[in-house]
């Protein structure tokens, strides 16, 4: 059964409030979703926008599983972002990009921030950050972006609200976190390379000391992307921007 969502006028940040009730004890699992944030957090040290009207949420749970075995979740939550716009977009709009940016029309709609650490009971405390520009794209931003409300479905009247939203991510999530369990990350990854274009194609990753264009080849067993470089050398990459299509 989907987690209970618990939606919060305001917040700095809902990854920093599922941090701080970790950090005193709770263990979830529990969805935390704020109207508005202040000091919304990205990925690689960047700010997210999340103005009123966006869905912006963190499910806390807790483990026992290790770091590396937890961040496979990233790939769960991106195919259950990738579930909720389907609801209200043409499915044919919406993609993966590596690692867990889920596009629409190939502009960015959504982003994931994962954070983890040791529960004070024992196990692994895990904060899933999402959010989803439901109903307006921010500005701004260094690569296009998109929402919803841009792309709805000719049988679907308006974007979700952002209690909707929580509610709806609360379920996709649900299902794609019971198979995890179930049957461990190879369906998971399966399904998620399957709405993930671009792993064999020419592609740039920037990496936080340097920038790499060469052609992708796939991913690791654990998702890890595989870039070959032009002097036939092979990258294996865990963290960094990829842009495909884009090798030098
Ligand atoms: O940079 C990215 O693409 C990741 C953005 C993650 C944003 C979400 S909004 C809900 C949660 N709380 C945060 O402060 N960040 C995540």
């Amino acid at each position: 059964m989907a987690a209970p969502v618990l939606i919060l006028e305001e917040t700095d940040s809902t990854n920093a409030e599922a941090r701080r009730r970790a950090e005193a004890g709770e263990a979830g699992p529990l969805w935390i979703a704020a109207r508005r944030q202040t000091a919304g957090r990205g990925r690689r040290g960047r700010a997210w926008d999340s103005r009123d009207g966006n869905l912006a949420t963190t499910l806390l749970l807790t483990l026992n599983r290790t770091p590396a075995e937890a961040a496979q979740l990233t790939f769960a939550a991106a195919l259950a972002v990738a579930d909720l716009l389907d609801r209200y977009v043409p499915p044919a709009l919406v993609s993966i990009k590596w690692p867990n940016d889920v596009l629409l029309d190939g502009r960015k709609s959504s982003g994931i921030l994962i954070e983890s650490g040791p529960a004070p009971s024992g196990g692994l405390w895990l904060a899933v950050g999402v959010g989803v520009n439901l109903s307006h794209a921010p500005e701004g931003t260094e690569r296009p972006t998109t929402c919803i409300a841009e792309h709805l479905h000719h049988d679907v009247a308006a974007a979700p609200s952002m209690e909707e939203g929580a509610r709806a991510l609360a379920e996709t999530f649900d299902a794609w976190l019971e198979r995890w369990t179930r049957l461990g990350f190879q369906p998971v990854l399966d399904a998620w390379v399957a709405r993930t274009p671009g792993l064999f194609g020419p592609c740039t990753a920037r990496l936080s000391h340097e920038t790499l264009s060469g052609i992708a080849d796939g991913v690791e067993a654990d998702g890890a992307l595989r870039l070959k470089l032009p002097d036939g050398s092979l990258r294996v990459i865990s963290a960094g921007d990829v842009f495909f299509g884009e090798a030098a």
